[in-house]
């Protein structure tokens, strides 16, 4: 026997399963998305009122000929059944020839008319749908766009992104087809009962009842398919969320040759997925059959009260067959609405998704009526600064700073110790649980975000290099800047030299992330972004520390350039690039521990002095 079936203790499974199992278990540590929450509620009306909103821009131009075209197309085909009815009993019984070649021509015209009505409400419907998903998704994305910090903190991207996709796909089909079809179906409907029930109401009553009760059936089915769809929205939205972060993270997954560990676990995802979709499938398509089998009783109800009706001459056989042709035709959007009904069930919770998310307020909102910040001088105060990312975990314990217009300030501190937190919020990308962050006297709650971004620079370690040329990514800093504005900028910050030895010098293609950049001369173009920005305050976090010591050198020459005259916070690891700071600010554990000039500090013997050592002894040992 081999190792892999070898029997373990547990009679269900193999020692190897067992052992696959507790491995995919220690995997699911390291990988850990945050599912979105099952939404158990009954059909929302509401919901399909909403979405229904999207169509009120073209309700006047388009929806009326859709409308019609529908109307023309039930009525033709509902007009069918009843000329085979009369062609039965008047033409074919009393053979008249003329009469059934008048009936025949009149139903190839019913036929041309009904053909030419669906041609033509398709293509109104997909205009309408199309439009519709395109309203829908620009107001997603711009939504997307203004969401805060806090939002992306506890989501991954791939979650996001499928809301911008999938989701939005799968309302696609329900406004090009979906929802016209459902209309079609109900229109149908109304009109087969109301035949049924004038050419004979005992019979028409008999099969309608019927109806009623493959709906209750059908009802604990559709709960079960809604709740399954849900399932394998949310395992579709997990395996993005791990294909986002395997393809972010591949250079480190291929450093370690974590690949294995990375495939095993998507294979994991994708079984899970696999098996939620086979059991949503599996219950979709139950529903056909019971529809079927509920269909077979109209038509033993139908040929059974049928005869009984032509025996007692209350019916002819024509209008029999006239009932047959439209019990068909009964069954058939009923059925169709059943399969219909998983289509909508996944687009309304793919709705649900997706007004959940245009619904999130953002966390740092704008005050109603909140003014433009005018041009600041760049004076910068702190009072009494208390931050908690999460509940109970401060990561600012009460900040007091204040800083004169053009300042440098350097902030530093182990690491952990609220550095880049402060800068988030002086940016306002956070708000403070306590306490106020003014510029200029100004409280930054009480000014438009825009006004206040566009007048304070960041430059990041993490630069971000957007897919573009890059003058483009220069340019990012202000948009409106001339090609000689952006050229001048590199070549304060010593970037023009590279970039000009670069395939197509400024008109270069950089791919998403600056990937065929070095980290160095991505943050050589975030300065240029940030020079061409202007801003009057400006914030480089860990900015220099992908600057190798020779370009450091003359990035520092450039910083001189930069920072004049600016308000400026220096948060760096590397203290010698802080040196010249006109207050060095120590912080530790989320309070201000020490602040004042490299000298003081220095004679002061405390923290700054040991991190000092400390780095100098580094330095000696690497010597
Ligand atoms: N987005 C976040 N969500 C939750 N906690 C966070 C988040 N960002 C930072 N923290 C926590 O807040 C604290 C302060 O972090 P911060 O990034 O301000 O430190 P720092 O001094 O800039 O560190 P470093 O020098 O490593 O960049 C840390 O304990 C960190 O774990």
């Amino acid at each position: 026997m081999s190792t892999s079936s070898k029997q373990s203790d547990d009679p269900l499974f193999t020692e190897a399963e067992l052992k696959q199992a507790s491995k995919q278990k220690e995997q699911q540590q390291r990988f850990v998305y945050q599912d979105d929450e099952l939404f158990d509620k009954p059909f929302d009306w509401k919901q399909v009122k909403r979405l229904a909103g999207y169509m009120k821009p073209y309700s006047k131009q388009i929806l009326p000929i859709i409308i019609i075209m529908m109307i023309v197309g039930a009525i033709t085909k509902l007009t069918v059944p009843l000329l085979i009815s009369f062609s039965i009993d008047n033409a074919i019984k009393g053979e008249n020839v003329k009469l059934l070649l008048i009936l025949v021509g009149t139903m190839l015209a019913v036929y041309i008319i009904q053909w030419l009505a669906n041609v033509y409400r398709i293509r109104y419907t997909n205009a309408i749908g199309q439009r519709v998903i395109f309203d829908l998704r620009h107001e997603l994305f711009s939504h997307i766009q203004k969401l805060s910090f806090r939002y992306f903190d506890t989501r991954p991207a791939g979650s996001v992104l499928v809301r911008v996709t999938n989701y939005i796909n799968s309302l696609q089909d329900l406004f090009t087809n979906g929802v016209v079809n459902l209309m079609i179906d109900c229109v149908q409907l109304l009109g087969i009962i109301v035949i049924l029930l004038s050419i004979n109401f005992k019979l028409g009553a008999a099969i309608i009842i019927t109806v009623p009760i493959m709906f209750l059936v059908s009802t604990k089915l559709r709960q079960k398919i809604r709740m399954a769809w849900q399932v394998v929205q949310i395992k579709q939205s997990r395996i993005n969320s791990h294909l986002n972060e395997c393809i972010q993270g591949i250079r480190v997954t291929q450093a370690y040759t974590q690949e294995k560990e990375n495939i095993d676990y998507f294979e994991d995802m994708n079984v899970d997925n696999r098996s939620a979709w086979n059991k949503a499938s599996a219950l979709n398509q139950a529903f056909g059959p019971i529809i079927e089998v509920t269909g077979a009783i109209g038509y033993c109800i139908l040929f059974w009260l049928g005869a009984n009706l032509i025996k007692s001459e209350e019916i002819t056989i024509g209008l029999l067959v006239a009932f047959a042709t439209y019990i068909g035709y009964f069954w058939e959007p009923i059925n169709r609405m059943g399969q219909m009904y998983s289509q909508l069930l996944v687009a309304m919770a793919s709705a649900e998704r997706i007004f959940e998310t245009i619904d999130e307020e953002p966390s740092v909102a704008e005050k109603p009526g909140a003014k433009a910040l005018p041009s600041i001088q760049g004076n910068v105060k702190f009072e009494n600064l208390v931050f908690e990312y999460e509940k109970g975990r401060p990561a600012l314990k009460g900040i007091n700073l204040d800083v004169k217009a053009g300042e440098s300030i350097a902030l530093v501190g182990h690491t952990g110790s609220g550095k880049s937190t402060i800068m988030n919020l002086l940016c306002r990308f956070y708000d403070p649980v306590e306490g106020k962050v003014l510029i200029d006297g100004q409280n930054v709650r009480d000014v438009t975000i825009q006004s206040l971004r566009s007048q304070v620079g960041v430059v990041l370690q993490d630069t971000f290099i957007f897919s573009g040329t890059i003058r483009d990514n220069i340019r990012f800093g202000r948009l409106e800047a001339t090609d000689e504005e952006v050229e001048e900028a590199a070549k304060s910050v010593d970037a023009y030299d590279f970039i000009m030895n670069l395939p197509h010098g400024f008109n270069t293609e950089v791919e998403e992330r600056g990937n065929m950049l070095s980290m160095g001369q991505r943050q050589l173009i975030s300065f240029a972004r940030a020079l061409l920005a202007n801003p009057r305050i400006l914030i480089l976090d860990e900015a220099t520390a992908s600057i190798d010591t020779e370009t450091e050198l003359k990035i520092q020459e450039a910083l001189k350039i930069l920072l004049a005259g600016r308000t400026s916070f220096i948060v760096a690891h590397r203290l010698s690039t802080i040196r010249n700071c006109d207050k060095i600010i120590v912080l530790d554990h989320g309070r201000v521990m020490e602040s004042g000039s490299h000298e003081q500090l220095m004679e002061q013997q405390k923290i700054y002095y040991g991190l000092i050592q400390a780095q100098y002894k580094y330095l000696q040992d690497a010597v």
